[in-house]
């Protein structure tokens, strides 16, 4: 194969609606971030594996003589990622990466799960064969690691996506031309690889960076995809406050079942909220509606803040969120924490129709708290998978 150049770009996303509720089986609204991760993967005659991926400080490289023959001993699920024995596939990635990299141990968490995330889809594309070139790859992100803003889900799309799409170019087939099941596949490859670290993750972070736009989602279901025809706007604010999905998930998880039949309700009531604020954006995509948008936006932010509160009373909020959300409400706004909460970041939705003084008096009240704001648009593109030789 002559050399190639495989670029992957996904985009991170914020849950609008339904973060925790989600995992309990109800309904969940996301939508993509214009922030986004972006790999480059090119096949070198070097035989090496060199990585680097700058956000989370790895720069490693191995022979290629030493994954050829992990290869050769895996066996490849390239299109069946939900075949693939999970344990099983990742304890032995975890062996092979700790056997072969010197100081493994010694890594931050984040640096670990990396490397043993790119080994996993690695083996689980190519079980069973070799690899016969080198690769250089390198992958760099807009977005902050562990806020909730699917760090390691566009992350996990590019690795997918570039593992496939070269599976693809060696097999003859392009990388480029993605249709529905391509995009499946890319998904539920990245899914697998939000196990490492999120352990039963809802499936919603994966949907989103893989398809892009607004998507809602029910665990066992076919994702929604809707084209975002409007521009939403919201304050992205990082309480800078870090936190781990996996943990808040179980805090929520320990008051439903604590509370049973209070936490059905709670559960239920934010179900209702996902599919009440659906319609309202549908219409506002449609315009379908008599008026102003404004009515539309008043009953959007009505909605937002009690979705927020009943997250609340799952106790995955945090002091830093509220004194966001404090801020955001005495200006008039709304705000939720958006993700698995305990930190991270809170959105602010912003009408359109809004006094831009006003924002800035919002702005400048979060700033001076010490919180960081971005000022975004909503909506960007899935992956997209660009060659070259
Ligand atoms: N840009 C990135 N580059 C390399 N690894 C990443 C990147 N973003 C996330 N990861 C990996 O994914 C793991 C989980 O990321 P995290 O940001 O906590 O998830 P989330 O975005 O869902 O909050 C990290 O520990 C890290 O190993
Ligand atoms: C809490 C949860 O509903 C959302 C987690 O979101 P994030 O990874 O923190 O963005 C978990 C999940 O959906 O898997």
């Amino acid at each position: 194969m002559n050399t190639l150049c495989i670029k992957v770009t996904a985009p991170g996303k914020v849950i609008l609606h339904g973060e925790h509720a989600v995992v309990f089986g109800k309904t969940a609204v996301a939508i993509s971030l214009g922030l986004r991760a972006s790999m480059l993967l090119k096949t070198t005659s070097e035989p090496r594996i060199s990585l680097n991926f700058t956000t989370v400080g790895i720069k490693e490289s191995i022979r290629l003589d030493l994954v050829d023959e992990e290869l050769s001993n895996c066996r490849r699920y390239t299109e069946d990622p939900e075949g693939l024995p999970h344990e099983e596939h990742l304890i032995k990635t975890e062996n092979f990466v700790r056997g072969s990299f010197q100081g493994f141990d010694l890594l931050k968490n984040t640096q670990k799960n990396a490397l043993v995330a790119f080994f996993y889809v690695l083996f689980g594309i190519f079980g069973g064969e070799r690899l016969a070139c080198g690769l250089d790859i390198s992958l760099e992100s807009e977005l902050t690691v562990g806020a909730g803003t699917g760090s390691s889900a566009s992350f996990a799309v590019c690795l997918a996506g570039g593992m496939l799409g070269l599976a693809s170019e060696k097999r003859g087939g392009s990388a480029e031309t993605l249709n529905f099941q391509d995009k499946m596949l890319i998904s539920k490859w990245a899914y697998n690889c939000e196990r490492i670290t999120h352990g039963t993750p809802s499936g919603i972070d994966n949907t989103t960076a893989t398809f892009g736009a607004l998507v809602s989602f029910r665990k066992g279901e076919k994702p929604q995809l809707l084209n975002l025809k409007l521009d939403l706007r919201i304050l992205l604010v990082n309480s800078r406050v870090s936190r781990e999905t996996q943990v808040l998930a179980r805090k929520a998880r320990e008051v439903v079942e604590r509370n049973r039949e209070i936490g059905e309700c709670v559960l239920g009531g934010i179900d209702h909220i996902a599919k009440n604020a659906l319609k309202i954006l549908q219409k506002l995509c449609s315009g379908d509606y008599e008026g102003g948008s404004d009515c539309l936006y008043a009953h959007l932010a009505e909605l937002w803040n009690m979705n927020h509160c009943l997250l609340a009373s799952l106790c995955v909020s945090h002091p830093a969120l509220e004194s966001i959300r404090a801020s955001a409400t005495s200006h008039g706004f709304a705000c939720k924490l958006t993700g698995a909460g305990g930190g991270g970041y809170a959105i602010v939705l912003v009408p359109p129709n809004t006094r831009q003084s006003l924002l800035e008096g919002l702005t400048r009240e979060l700033l001076s708290k010490g919180f960081q704001v971005v000022d975004t648009n909503l909506g960007g593109p899935g992956v997209t998978i660009s060659t070259s030789s």
